[in-house]
C-alpha cells in the first residue's frame, strides 16, 4: 500500500497563520502569525511580539524564520515556505530572499490593513528610491586607515 501524503494543503497552512494572528490579537499582540513549512509539514510558527519583548523586528515572519532555523539547527531555510496571516513588509522579505525561502503567501493584503495602520505599503514606497531619495539617508562613512575586514575574514576561512 502507497504511503500515506500526510502534506498539509496551502490552505490550511495559511488558516494556521491566521489563526496565530487572532489568538495573538486576543492576548494584546498585534494582529500577525506566520508559519514556515517544509513540503507541507510545519517547521516553525511565528507571531508579531514587538510590543511585548520590545523588539521592533519581532514580526511574525521574522519570528518563525527564527524558530525554524532554531529548530533546523542551520541558517538556512532552502526550499520553506512561508505563510504569512498579512502582507510581508519589506525587512521581512529581505529576511526570506536571505535564508532561502521559496515561495511566500499572505492572506490580507496591504489594503486591507491601510484602514487600521497595518499596511506596510509607506516602507515599500521609500525602499524603491533611490538611497539619496529616501527619508532616511544612508552615506558611505570608512574611518580613515579603516581597510580589508572583509580579506581578512575571507583569509582566516570562516563560514
Ligand atoms: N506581515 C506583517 N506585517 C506587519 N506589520 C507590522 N508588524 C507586522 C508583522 O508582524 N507582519
Amino acid at each position: 500500500m502507497p504511503a500515506e501524503d500526510t502534506r498539509l494543503t496551502d490552505a490550511a497552512l495559511m488558516r494556521e497563520a491566521v489563526a496565530l494572528a487572532r489568538d495573538n490579537m486576543r492576548g494584546g499582540g498585534r494582529p500577525f502569525g506566520a508559519v514556515v513549512a517544509f513540503e507541507g509539514q510545519v517547521v516553525a510558527r511565528g507571531v508579531n511580539e514587538i510590543l511585548a519583548s520590545h523588539d521592533p523586528t519581532a514580526h511574525a515572519e521574522i519570528q518563525a524564520i527564527r524558530h525554524a532555523s532554531r529548530a533546523l539547527g542551520r541558517p538556512r531555510l532552502d526550499g520553506c515556505v512561508v505563510y504569512a496571516s498579512g502582507h510581508p513588509c519589506p525587512m521581512c522579505m529581505a529576511a526570506m530572499h536571505m535564508c532561502g525561502i521559496a515561495r511566500a503567501f499572505y492572506a490580507y493584503s496591504n489594503e486591507d490593513g491601510e484602514p487600521y495602520g497595518l499596511s506596510t505599503a509607506a516602507v515599500y514606497a521609500q525602499m524603491a528610491l533611490p538611497p539619496e531619495g529616501q527619508s532616511l539617508p544612508l552615506r558611505a562613512l570608512r574611518p580613515d586607515g579603516e581597510d580589508g575586514l572583509y580579506a581578512e575574514w575571507q583569509a582566516a576561512g570562516r563560514p
